[in-house]
């Protein structure tokens, strides 16, 4: 593991996906979910949107803890400029799957690296896109009905049966799935934290 001597590193974050993605690199760190309202002004711009978000949950949890550098990660999916979030039931699933059918669009994962003295923060943003085959509403439903789309933005998971809806993708896979791997490594190579 990287920092057994190094800055104790805290992932501020409740999903198993960055949970995974951040142990593929072999780091060493805790886990300290936020707890912020993640709601903001409506017609904000996507990218700004997953960068504010990143921050707001960074700044949540450095503010908690002692000592530490905290890494937070915010992650929208965006259809032309049309923010989707988290569906809050199959029914909005359900749209969301509608409105990507056959669509490219855009997705945005926000990354936020702070100190715990506040010192120190540096938030950027990585953009990916995909394009989704044309969904019939049988394979919406069995999508669905699979439960994934639940606590995903967009309604999807591309690391899973959500792969089956996607025909192309240009960018970081990884941002996708929650967590732009390289985007992250760049961003703790300024805290001097050197993974490789
Ligand atoms: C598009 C897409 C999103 N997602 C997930 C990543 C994020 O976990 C979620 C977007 O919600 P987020 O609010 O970014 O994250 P979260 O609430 O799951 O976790 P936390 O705020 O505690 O860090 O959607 C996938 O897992 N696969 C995908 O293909």
């Amino acid at each position: 593991m990287y920092n057994n001597l190094g800055p104790r590193l805290i992932l501020a974050s409740a999903s198993p996906r960055r949970k995974e993605l951040l142990k593929q690199i072999g780091l060493d760190f805790e886990i300290i979910p936020s707890a912020i309202d993640e709601t903001l002004p409506s017609g904000t711009a996507p990218a700004v949107a997953a960068v504010k978000l990143a921050e707001n949950k960074a700044l949540d949890v450095a503010s908690r803890i002692k000592d530490g550098i905290v890494i937070a990660a915010d992650t929208v999916v965006a259809l032309d400029d049309i923010i989707l979030g988290k569906p809050k039931d199959e029914e909005e699933a359900m749209k969301m799957l509608e409105s990507l059918s056959g669509r490219w669009h855009r997705v945005f994962t926000g990354v936020a690296v702070i100190d715990s003295s506040l010192s120190r923060k540096i938030a950027d943003c990585e953009e990916s896109r995909v394009k989704f085959k044309n969904l019939s509403s049988s394979e919406i439903e069995n999508y669905i009905k699979t439960g994934e789309p639940m606590d995903k933005a967009g309604a999807y998971g591309i690391q899973g049966k959500g792969a089956l809806l996607v025909e192309k993708i240009e960018g970081c896979y990884y941002n996708i799935v929650g967590l732009p791997i390289f985007k992250l490594s760049l961003l703790l190579s300024n805290f001097g934290i050197r993974i490789l």
